[in-house]
């Protein structure tokens, strides 16, 4: 699409149940991948594309005869792509829900998917929309089936409204979704009984009171209203409004066609809404466009769904005829290139049966539901007479109201029993009033008032032709697309893995015209290119060609011969080559420009690696030299603390030792004062001792030496005083001899007498101290 500056659009078919939604959805991831935004905050909008998936499928897909995830609408998602080719926008278009599945299913059908996952849900929920067994509601148990083989209803219901959130649906959206779905199955469970008057009725029983109140409650809406709107009519007249009444068959209808207007509107509602949250890019001029429609289908009774689906088939059928088989080989031709024409089905006569105007079958149906007398009999009978002539119209010998047509997968018994009904596509008015004045914002703008002069009209439109006009337009945009074409087929029709039923298999291939498409794609020339276009883009695989002055004709046919191709054709104004070649020139080219764009990288990045280096080098070297410094100031600060935390530690440890030793020393003072006090103490008592004892020694030493001496005085004295007396008497004898002779001897008396004198009174003194 980037090379070729054109939108691309990729058509899924095939039957139903053969794979187009999962092959859709495989096809969606590939793209989401390959032009997906990586990186961006919030979700992309890939993501929300793949998101909103789960949430379609709950509310558009069912379990059918075919499929157990059957769509039921056709889709069409357009991923828009900016300049760069990434994905900037994206849009989803559906097509024609299947309303009629609202109010009526047949085993082993089932309904919407979401009526189950609601009925499924947590038990609050289930209270909140006074809900129940799925069986117990008029909509689901027409149908015996109500669980369907892996898919668990209650896990769904959590894994939808998660899908719901991630889609950007809030969480009061979310509610009042579930509680509008809840309110159709309780609309579904009103019954009607005949009224007193004729042509009235009234609502049955207790129980279709209740669930006409719960519905009314829901849908937060006058409940009185709610039953006025089901079993009375308004009529506008010259005269004036008219009310009457209807019958309960009609008041049925009229509850059904309520209940699937609110369904398909609240489906709408859901496709718009996420649309609106994916977003669109309105300056994308390249899209890439997928179509995943509901597949041709043929069931015992098929009605008005399947031909509108079959009518869609048809068409996508000739879309394929048109570009693999009419086009391709009218520019064959317009070029002159050596071709035999291969014969294809054209379905044109069957588009032409039913939508052409006037006269086709779509349009005598909205004829037929103009006329208010019509019934499916006359609609009927106006087809056989139009149509008997038509060899791909038939009427079954024993009917009066189905009709045949021969499709290009087959034919196709069509009961036109409830065409009109299903083909009229308008609003009741009282049901658009009432809803319209619901309190709940949400359901009043699923009923946007009808503008008065639109009313007429909007009574008249016709869903066969409001879808005939969607698929013309989808028609239009798939033509300014280069088509691509995916052909899913069913391998058989028990929904079981490795079983082919081999003529069922061939006859999809034979009727979806892959045969002749794949007999067209052998032997024809899938790809083709303008001269210059082709020169343009392969010159470069032979540049010396180019140098010659040959016209743009010769100069391809020398460049492919030089390449050495073989079986391409050169037609007037283009080349055509055979499947594969262009994809083999690519590689070549994508090869020569590989070589250049490495020499070219090779030395950018060694300029770029350079540049970096020095740029990194310098870098580091300041990165280096900063973390260093810091390194060094960490060092620096851990060994200042080292040496603070040494100092302190030494103070401490000063401090601690001083403080023991000051104990320490105390103590031992204390001893030593205690201990030498006590050794004075005994010193001093003992020296007490010595001193009294030697006192008492020395006193009584002295007493008994004064004794001696004292008695050794006594005894000199006395000896002394007998010596000297003796002495003394001898010299008186001796000097009273002198005297007797001379006057000496007087003197000597005289001083002997002396002498006596004072010994005498010595010894008395001493007499007396004793
Ligand atoms: N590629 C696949 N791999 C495995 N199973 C597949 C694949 N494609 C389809 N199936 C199985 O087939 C079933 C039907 O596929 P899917 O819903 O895609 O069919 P469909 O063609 O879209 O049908 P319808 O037209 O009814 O919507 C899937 O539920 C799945 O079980």
């Amino acid at each position: 699409m980037m090379n070729e500056g054109k939108s691309n659009s990729i058509l899924v078919s095939g039957e139903s149940g053969a794979g187009k939604t999962e092959t859709t959805k495989l096809l969606m991831r590939y793209l989401a991948f390959l032009g997906g935004r990586s990186g961006t905050g919030g979700r992309t909008v890939e993501q929300q594309v793949l998101e909103s998936n789960p949430v379609l499928e709950a509310f558009g897909n069912a379990k059918t005869v075919r499929n157990n995830n059957s769509s039921r609408f056709g889709k069409f998602v357009e991923l828009q792509f900016d300049k760069s080719g990434k994905i900037s926008g994206a849009a989803i278009r559906t097509y024609l829900l299947e309303r009629s599945r609202v109010c009526q299913t047949s085993s082993p059908e089932r309904n919407y998917h979401c009526f189950y996952f609601l009925c499924s849900a947590p038990s609050e929920d289930i209270k909140k929309y006074k809900l129940g067994d799925p069986s117990s509601f008029h909509y689901l148990n027409q149908s015996s089936c109500i669980r369907v083989d892996g898919i668990n209803d209650a896990e769904e219901y959590l894994a939808t409204r998660n899908a719901m959130d991630m889609v950007g649906i809030t969480e009061e959206e979310q509610e009042a979704i579930f509680r509008v779905v809840a309110a159709v199955l309780h609309l579904g469970n009103i019954s009607f009984a005949k009224g007193t008057e004729a042509d009235s009725s009234v609502i049955k029983d207790a129980k279709s009171r209740f669930h006409l109140n719960t519905a009314g409650e829901l849908l937060m809406c006058d409940c009185e209203k709610l039953e006025n709107a089901l079993i009375k009519r308004e009529i506008n007249t010259p005269e004036g409004v008219i009310t009457t009444t209807v019958g309960p068959n009609s008041a049925t209808v009229s509850r059904d066609g309520f209940a699937k207007q609110i369904y398909s509107r609240l489906f709408d509602w859901l496709v718009n809404r996420i649309n609106a949250s994916i977003g669109q890019d309105p300056s994308s001029d390249k899209l890439i466009g997928v179509l995943d429609i509901y597949g041709f289908e043929s069931f015992k009774t098929n009605s008005f769904e399947q031909l509108c689906i079959n009518f869609t088939n048809e068409k996508l059928q000739q879309h394929f005829n048109q570009n693999v088989f009419k086009m391709e080989q009218e520019e064959y031709t317009r070029e002159q290139i050596n071709w035999s024409y291969i014969e294809f089905v054209d379905n044109q006569d069957v588009l032409d049966l039913i939508e052409k105007k006037p006269g086709g079958i779509i349009a005598l149906l909205d004829e037929a539901c103009m006329f208010p007398k019509s019934t499916h009999e006359t609609l009927s009978q106006k087809l056989y007479e139009k149509f008997k002539n038509h060899k791909r119209f038939a009427k079954p010998k024993l009917s009066r109201t189905a009709f045949t047509i021969q499709h290009y997968a087959g034919d196709v018994i069509y009961q036109s029993d409830h065409f009109l009904d299903k083909n009229k596509d308008y609003v009741v008015a009282e049901h658009q009033e009432l809803l319209n004045a619901s309190r709940c914002s949400f359901v009043s703008v699923l009923f946007p008032p009808a503008p008065e002069e639109n009313t007429k009209s909007s009574k008249s439109s016709s869903i066969a032709t409001r879808f005939k006009m969607q698929l013309h337009e989808l028609m239009e945009t798939l033509s300014s697309t280069e088509p691509h074409y995916i052909r899913c087929v069913k391998p058989n029709s028990v929904l079981k893995p490795a079983i082919f039923e081999n003529t069922n298999v061939l006859q999809q291939l034979r009727c979806s015209g892959v045969l002749e498409a794949i007999r067209i794609s052998c032997a024809g020339y899938p790809t083709r290119k303008l001269f210059h276009d082709f020169l343009h883009r392969f010159r470069i695989l032979a540049p010396e060609i180019l140098k010659e002055k040959n016209d743009e004709k010769t100069t391809c046919q020398k460049v492919l011969d030089k390449i050495g191709l073989e079986g391409y054709q050169i037609g007037r104004t283009k080349v055509f080559l055979r499947a594969g070649q262009m994809a083999e020139l690519d590689a070549r080219r994508t090869e020569v420009r590989n070589t250049a764009a490495r020499g070219v990288q090779s030395q950018l990045r060694t300029h770029v690696a350079r540049e970096q280096f020095l740029i990194l080098r310098n870098a580091s070297v300041c990165l280096q030299s900063f973390v260093r410094a810091r390194l060094a100031c960490k060092l620096h600060g851990f060994l200042r603390q080292q040496a603070a935390v040494l100092k302190i530690q030494k103070n401490i440890r000063r401090y601690f030792a001083r403080r023991t030793y000051s104990q320490l020393c105390l103590s031992a003072i204390t001893l030593q004062t205690g201990l030498r006090t006590m050794a004075a103490r005994n010193e001093f008592n003992s020296r007490n001792q010595d001193k009294a004892s030697i006192h008492i020694q020395s006193r009584w030493r002295r007493h008994r030496d004064n004794l001696s001496y004292i008695k050794l005085k006594r005894a000199a004295l006395t000896y002394q005083c007998a010596w000297r007396g003796r002495v003394a008497r001898r010299e008186l004898r001796q000097l009273k001899m002198a005297a007797r002779d001379t006057q000496a001897l007087k003197v000597a008396k005289e001083k002997l007498e002396e002498r006596v004198e004072e010994l005498m009174s010595r010894l008395s003194l001493e007499k007396k101290l004793r």
